[in-house]
């Protein structure tokens, strides 16, 4: 079986192209970096009836999420390098709609892609409590569920103890990504993310795109304007429109090709 290990910003996914009918399995298995390859999950890559290509993630315990910022990206690499397409522009289909991509090259690889991350959903701020004291979070929608908690200093960010217990918090009845986020100025923001499904992760796309907007909302960061969002694996600029649309332009990166024993 072959995989193609690729990583946007560290976030690093196995990508296969086809439908594979125990990618949650498998997921669990390969993403171990010690019993497996090692990998944040797994991306499968295939036709789509509606668009350019369908694109499905499973985080590293096997559930499958409904978008991933950093993957797309990586998926828009895939089928460009690999020659399924010779588009620059591509719609790709995933669990929460179609996404478009703009994908730019250097020479016949695509180093960097934008993408339109569609409307970003902002509630309410909360107050929640957890084992380890409470916290406010603004929920956000990114085609998958985020919590945004503004902290002082991101190097004190709980990511170990409260990240993980937000993971499954009773609040959000299908886990959520938790994000902690250092507000350095109008246009720049520090972000660390405990993933759903993957645990302390590089980056995370949508929880970029879910800290901006949380941060627009709260009128600590511009609208309309790039941020840079400074992540563990480096900097993807997001912007968030008026209407809450959330643009994320940042790099896609090949590792290696991989073949699995087939047991
Ligand atoms: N763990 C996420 C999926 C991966 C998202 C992230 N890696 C990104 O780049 O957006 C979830 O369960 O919703």
């Amino acid at each position: 079986m072959h995989f193609t290990k690729m990583h946007g910003l560290g976030n690093d996914y196995l990508y296969y192209y086809g439908e594979l009918k125990n990618a949650a399995v498998l997921s669990q298995k390969l993403s171990d970096r010690h019993f497996g390859i090692g990998s944040d999950g797994i991306i499968t890559i295939s036709p789509s009836r509606t668009a350019d290509f369908k694109m499905r993630i499973f985080n590293a315990d096997g559930s499958e999420a409904m978008m991933c910022g950093n993957g797309i990206r990586c998926v828009g690499k895939y089928v460009f390098d690999k020659g399924y397409t010779d588009r620059k522009k591509l719609i790709i289909e995933t669990l929460s709609g179609h996404r478009e991509l703009t994908l730019r090259t250097i020479g016949n690889k695509v180093t960097e892609v934008t993408v339109d991350m569609g409307k970003c959903i902002v509630y309410k701020p909360v107050l929640l409590a957890t084992t380890y004291g409470k916290v406010m979070v603004t929920p956000v929608m990114v085609g998958n569920p985020h919590a945004v908690a503004f902290v002082e200093n991101i190097t004190d960010a709980p990511m170990d103890t409260m990240g993980k217990e937000l993971e499954h918090h009773p609040y959000f009845k299908n886990g959520v990504n938790a994000e902690f986020v250092q507000v350095i100025d109008r246009n720049t923001i520090k972000m660390r993310v405990w993933e759903r499904g993957s645990g302390i992760t590089m980056a995370c796309g949508t929880g970029a795109c879910a800290s901006v907007a949380a941060a627009v909302r709260a009128n600590l960061c511009d609208k309309d304007q790039e941020i840079t969002v400074c992540l563990d694996g480096g900097r993807l600029n997001i912007k968030v429109l008026s209407d809450g649309t959330a643009m994320m332009t940042g790099p896609a990166e090949t590792i290696c090709e991989c073949e699995v024993e087939e047991k």
